[in-house]
């Protein structure tokens, strides 16, 4: 994949450490993702790929290190500056958080539309036939079919959960979207139409994305760029095509060659 990028990072990460007491969760963890680019984590289990994550989301606070955030009016912030009502503000409005099991990231007992409606409301929108229109056109962009908008979650497939979680992050437009395993756990074919879905709508919407995975196919459909990590570090980083196709660190050329089971 390619992609036009702006001349400034939306987001730029150095020296992220992340200690649970004397253990590493991830350490010294340095990069840029400019807008529109879509990264992809990947490494065995336990490598650091979910703390990162949640350290970027400012789901867990950071050891040491910096994470600095290009808002919308140009101004680039410090997030560990932000206070709480902020944090909570950009990432109802500017980013979304799609996670591997949907019922984390959406509202099970409330209706499709109104899971997808509230992140508007979120915004100021007030005007019910507005927010019914844009949650309609959103479930039918990620083919949850019409006459279902009124039902709760419940009842829907994994499949169909997770699409509705895709809408729910994406009605605001976000320009930052961090996605941990989102098609893990669900059957092959499901999966293959659900990257396909996300695929498209990250293109057509221009978003950045950080996807973290285990699978180096979700990987090289979704990603540009890709890190690998071991152990808390990173071990190599490059365009998603060079890393997978010419591995340069001897752990990638294990991954790649399916000698470790991520
Ligand atoms: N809450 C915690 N308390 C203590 N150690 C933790 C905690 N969460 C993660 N760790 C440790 O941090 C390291 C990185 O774990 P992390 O969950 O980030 O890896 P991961 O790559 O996301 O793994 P997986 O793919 O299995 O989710 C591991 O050694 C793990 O045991």
């Amino acid at each position: 994949m390619s992609v036009l990028l702006d001349d400034a990072p939306l987001l730029s990460v150095d020296g992220l450490t992340r200690f649970y007491g004397p253990r590493i969760g991830c350490r010294d963890v340095s990069f840029d993702l400019y807008p529109g680019e879509v990264l992809a984590v990947v490494g065995e289990s336990g490598s650091g790929k979910t703390t990162l994550l949640n350290c970027l989301a400012g789901r867990l606070p950071l050891s040491s290190g910096n994470v600095s955030y290009r808002m919308r009016d140009g101004v680039v912030c410090d997030l560990a500056l932000l206070g709480e009502a902020e944090r909570r503000f950009l990432m109802r409005t500017d980013w979304g958080f799609v996670h591997q099991n949907p019922a984390d990231g959406l509202r099970m007992n409330v209706s499709a539309g109104a899971n997808v409606g509230e992140r508007l409301m979120a915004i100021g929108d007030r005007h019910y036939c507005n927010i019914r229109g844009s949650a309609l056109s959103w479930l039918e962009r990620v083919e949850v079919p019409a006459d279902r908008i009124d039902d709760d979650p419940r009842g829907f497939s994994g499949g169909m959960r997770q699409r509705l979680q895709i809408a729910r992050n994406l009605v605001t437009a976000p320009r930052l979207v961090f996605m941990d395993e989102p098609t893990g756990g669900l059957d092959v074919s499901v999966q293959a139409r659900l990257l396909d879905l996300i695929r498209a709508l990250v293109a057509d919407l221009g978003m950045a994305a950080l996807v973290v995975t285990h699978d180096l196919a979700v990987a090289r459909l979704l990603s540009h760029r890709i890190m690998v990590m071991k152990a808390g570090e990173v071990v190599e980083e490059g365009l998603t095509d060079r890393v997978l196709d010419d591995p340069h660190a001897p752990y990638t050329q294990l991954l790649v060659s399916s000698i470790l089971q991520v």
